[in-house]
């Protein structure tokens, strides 16, 4: 693509440049034309313009010309070293900057640059002022030219502050008070978790009123008599355990490892004990089904100490309860084991200040919005407090237990439902107690910034690696000249060259070729040089002209919708936005805004801008076909009719459609009918199968018995560009 920018004061002097240069085509032009392009990146001001293609095409051939004249000199020798400039200029340079760029960059005219690549592996026949350079090219002009290089971002990405809450450093061991153990049941699939979970439950519910309904909300506290608690979470089976833990969420003190008696350990008896070992998490061991005759505890004991689960009677530190989750029998007992291993385990939590915690499960309640249950594991969370989980936050309206009562506080270990959430968070999202709303927003928008960031990263570089591939596929395409010797290159070009000028400026004005100028807005410098570079792939300048006119970090503004509108151009904008003032103005003025937050969407809105440039092409639909078997003339007043006998062979004739003439595949007429008739009769159509005789609007076309005799009819098919940008 052809970046066309430049100062409009700069317009009049490149005018007169380019007049002199087109009428003289010398050399000493050429060093003119490089001062007026003399700042390194487009500079942008309230007015600027773009140049009418025929320059290039001027300077294209300009320097075709004198570079073909220069490699055709011999006497290279003569002239003075590359560069005369003793102290070491400094030259900003990027990835995939253009000749054109580098000597912009080097205040050098372009012919500075393609001397310096002369008699190195590059193809120097085939560098335009527009070709793209790799590193190892850019390194090499700098070397050769002594300077020094620079290279740059185009400007460095603004540094957005870190706004996000984290956990408080651990507590002052004098703020530590005792809190309840909190519980999670694994084991192998039917040997009874859920069943243990509900009876656990009920006997919780019976003990405190008959009756109650009990609700689902990922966690339960039961009582003991003793007055201990134990928190249980509701979720059996270590799916849940393992995505809590993968999230980073160390939710669970002790493992409740069922193992039915009948059935002995099994693989998931095994895999729930790697997770507890892996989370560093002891177990108490449930030997369920001990109701059942065939139950046989000692068997499970026997069969775990291969797995390293040594049981108290075996000499370890696994407290083994036989339980029966049906009957309910020893399930006191087995709590007790576990308040018994809490105890050991010295659980404690500081309840003041700010709460920490961690969501367990999360659903959308149709009168109350997002719901979650949550374990408090630090803090006291109070109606009113502000929390952040994920990307979401919630001023507590209201907080209940497992049995729906509502609560007006909870404490380490509890679990709790919170209501009053703008989003639904995860399950194993954290949840920080922040000190205001403002404060809420600005983390849950930090997370929400960092998360894009990640996002674009991501799509960055898989730009990145298709740009790459495709340039490399371009590269491959241009290695036609790669076995020729260079005097060879060098005349095959000049001939190519030649044929492009054939194509006068003016001609290639009338043809009123269409054009997509565009403005590119982007949050960050970054995004802006991917896209300008994908930009810079562009290839099908034949079908429509592409324009960078702008580009720039920050929201559309006015002045963006100005230059468009001067330009009849389109504004894309990447991660920004455009105000109502701006959207109402440009929609006054008839110029599109397009706002994107992905990359490769953008890409693809310019490629349907370009295509809906494009004319459109008219393809042909056949409607039958039908072969002459005979032909003869008729006379009509004093002329002479060529007729054709014909048979339809496919479909029908329409007399109203288009016709073409095919002789030996090859078409030699196109044109309408003047008569189709079946028999005597003129009709309009005829259908397959059947005879007919036809004339032609052009009665000088003689038909022949073996010709074919097409209908069709022309379909407008909208204009597609061929421009790949690679993805
Ligand atoms: N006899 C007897 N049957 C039990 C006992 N515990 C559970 N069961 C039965 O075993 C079957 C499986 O019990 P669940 O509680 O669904 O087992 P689970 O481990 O939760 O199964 P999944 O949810 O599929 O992993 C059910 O038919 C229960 O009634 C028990 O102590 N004694």
């Amino acid at each position: 693509m052809n970046l066309k920018i430049l100062k409009l004061e700069n317009l009049l002097r490149c005018h007169a440049v380019f007049r002199q240069l087109h009428s003289l085509g010398q050399r000493r032009m050429l060093a003119q034309w490089s001062h007026v392009f003399s700042s390194a990146y487009p500079v942008w001001t309230a007015q600027p313009c773009v140049w009418p293609w025929q320059t290039d095409l001027v300077i294209g051939a300009a320097l075709s010309q004198y570079r073909l004249l220069v490699t055709k000199k011999e006497g290279r020798s003569q002239k003075p070293p590359l560069s005369s400039t003793k102290s070491k200029k400094e030259v900003e340079v990027w990835i995939g900057m253009t000749v054109q760029e580098l000597a912009r960059a080097m205040e050098k005219d372009v012919d500075c640059v393609f001397e310096a690549l002369m008699n190195t592996d590059i193809d120097i026949d085939s560098l335009e002022a527009h070709s793209h350079l790799d590193e190892v090219w850019i390194k090499e002009v700098i070397k050769k030219t002594r300077m020094k290089l620079k290279w740059s971002k185009l400007k460095q990405d603004k540094v957005r502050e870190n706004k996000d809450a984290v956990r408080r450093p651990q507590a002052d061991p004098a703020l530590l008070i005792p809190r309840s153990p909190v519980v999670t049941i694994m084991g192998h699939v039917d040997h009874g978790k859920t069943t243990l979970l509900d009876k656990l439950r009920k006997t919780q519910v019976a003990a405190m009123e008959a009756g109650g309904i009990t609700q689902h909300i990922g966690a339960f506290l039961v009582s003991l008599p003793s007055g201990e608690r134990i928190t249980f979470l509701d979720t059996p089976g270590h799916a849940a355990f393992s995505a809590m833990r993968a999230r980073g969420a160390q939710v669970t003190d002790i493992v409740i490892l069922v193992v039915a008696a009948d059935d002995g350990v099994m693989k998931q008896t095994v895999e729930s004990i790697q997770h507890a070992r892996d989370a560093q998490v002891p177990i108490v061991l449930a030997i369920n089904k001990c109701d059942k005759a065939e139950a046989d505890p000692e068997k499970v004991k026997k069969e775990l100490l291969a797995y390293d689960v040594v049981c108290e009677d075996y000499g370890g530190d696994v407290q083994a309860v036989h339980i029966s989750a049906v009957t309910g029998d020893n399930l006191m007992a087995l709590a007790e084991a576990t308040i018994a291993l809490a105890e050991m385990l010295e659980l404690k939590a500081d309840p003041t200040g700010p709460v920490e915690g961690t969501v367990i499960e999360s659903f959308t309640d149709k009168g109350r919005g997002p719901v979650t249950t949550a374990i408090i594991q630090r803090g006291t969370l109070r109606k009113g407090s502000i929390l952040v989980a994920g990307k979401s936050w919630a001023k507590v309206r209201l907080m209940f237990d497992e049995n729906g009562k509502p609560i007006q506080e909870a404490y380490p270990s509890m679990p709790v439902g919170i209501v009053g959430w703008r989003d639904l968070p995860s399950a194993g999202d954290e949840i920080l107690e922040v000190e205001s709303e403002p404060r809420a927003r600005a983390v849950v928008d930090w997370r929400k910034y960092e998360q894009e960031q990640e996002k674009n990263k991501e799509d960055l570089k898989i730009i990145e690696e298709k740009r790459k591939e495709h340039q490399e596929a371009h590269q491959k395409a241009r290695e036609k000249y790669g076995t020729l010797h260079w005097k060879e290159r060098s005349f095959l070009k000049y001939q190519e060259k030649k044929e492009q000028k054939l194509l006068k400026p003016k001609e290639k004005e009338e043809r009123d070729s269409p054009v997509l100028p565009i403005i590119i807005k982007g949050d960050v410098d970054g995004s802006v040089e991917a896209i300008v570079n994908i930009m810079n792939t562009y290839d099908a300048s034949h079908e429509c002209e592409l324009q960078l006119v702008h580009f720039g970090v920050g929201d559309v503004s006015e002045n963006d919708v100005n230059l468009a509108e001067t330009f009849h151009g389109v504004i894309y904008g990447f991660n920004v936005n455009a105000g109502n003032v701006i959207q109402q103005s440009a929609a006054k003025k008839g110029v599109k805004i397009r706002l994107h937050k992905i990359i490769y969407r953008l890409i693809e809105d310019v490629q349907e801008e370009l295509s809906f440039r494009l004319p459109c092409t008219v393809e042909e639909n056949p409607i039958g076909e039908a072969s002459i078997l005979a032909t003869f003339t008729v006379t009509e007043g004093k002329k002479k009719v060529p007729v054709a006998g014909c048979r339809v062979q496919k479909g029908q004739l329409e007399k109203q459609k288009k016709f073409k003439l095919i002789r030996n595949r090859d078409v030699i007429w196109k044109g309408s009918l003047t008569s189709l008739k079946h028999h005597k009769d003129d009709i309009s159509v005829i259908k397959s199968g059947m005879d007919c005789g036809l004339s032609l609007s052009e009665e000088k076309i003689e038909f022949k018995v073996g010709d074919e005799i097409i209908c069709y009819e022309e379909k407008e098919v909208p204009g597609k560009t061929s421009w790949d940008p690679g993805f």
